[in-house]
């Protein structure tokens, strides 16, 4: 049995997982994976990986987000920090789900390793605790514009503790409505 690379750890929501890459040091630094098949079925990372982005948000206190694609698009994220720090955030849109419109964050830098596996049915985004800020996103369905969703990251029903004042926001993510008392989730 090969020597384990990750290790995966439940968050309070169902299917959300923690998994801290393992980082194989030497003198001349380290070598740690970014995505293994056979390992992160365990985690629930069982569909093909569709597209690879890499974002650099420069700023101290910027959010990116609260993003999600609608079906036939929704998709899995594999989020992990190269340089800097974040609080993560993923809310749970499951239609019927016992958490539904919960929130978890956990805090993903390049120093510990850590990724989230985000599964269909949530909601993803972030804030940055350190400037230059570089992520890497495994996605699971391509990028479709007319499929993506919303979520205020201020909306107060969502109340999202983010740890510092906003510094820098996209127009799209300013303007993302306030959820509405009909919202009943998405499928997931
Ligand atoms: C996500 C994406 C955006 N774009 C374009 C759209 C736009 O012109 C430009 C920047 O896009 P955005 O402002 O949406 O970038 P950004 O706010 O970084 O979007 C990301 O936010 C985080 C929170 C996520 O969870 C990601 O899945 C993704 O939605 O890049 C692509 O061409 N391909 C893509 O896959």
């Amino acid at each position: 049995m090969a020597e384990a690379r990750f290790a995966v750890h439940d968050t309070p929501l169902a299917g959300l997982k923690r998994v801290v890459r393992t980082r194989i040091g030497d003198t001349r630094g380290f070598l740690s994976r970014l995505y293994c098949a056979g390992e992160l079925a365990a985690a629930g990372f069982t569909a093909p990986v569709a597209q690879i982005n890499h974002t650099l948000t420069r700023a101290t206190g910027s959010i990116r987000g609260l993003h999600f694609q609608h079906p036939p698009y929704a998709e899995d994220k594999f989020v992990s920090v190269l340089a800097g720090a974040v609080f993560d955030v993923a809310i749970d849109l499951r239609a019927g789900s016992p958490t539904f419109l919960h929130w978890h964050g956990e805090h993903l830098s390049a120093d510990n390793a850590t990724s989230l596996f985000i599964p269909k049915g949530f909601a993803h985004g972030f804030q940055t605790l350190t400037a230059d800020c570089e992520l890497l996103y495994l996605h699971t369905a391509p990028y479709a514009a007319g499929a993506e969703g919303g979520l205020n990251p201020l909306d107060p029903r969502l109340a999202i503790a983010w740890p510092l004042a906003i510094t820098e926001i996209s127009a799209r993510d300013r303007g993302h409505p306030l959820l509405t008392p009909d919202f009943t989730g998405i499928p997931s």
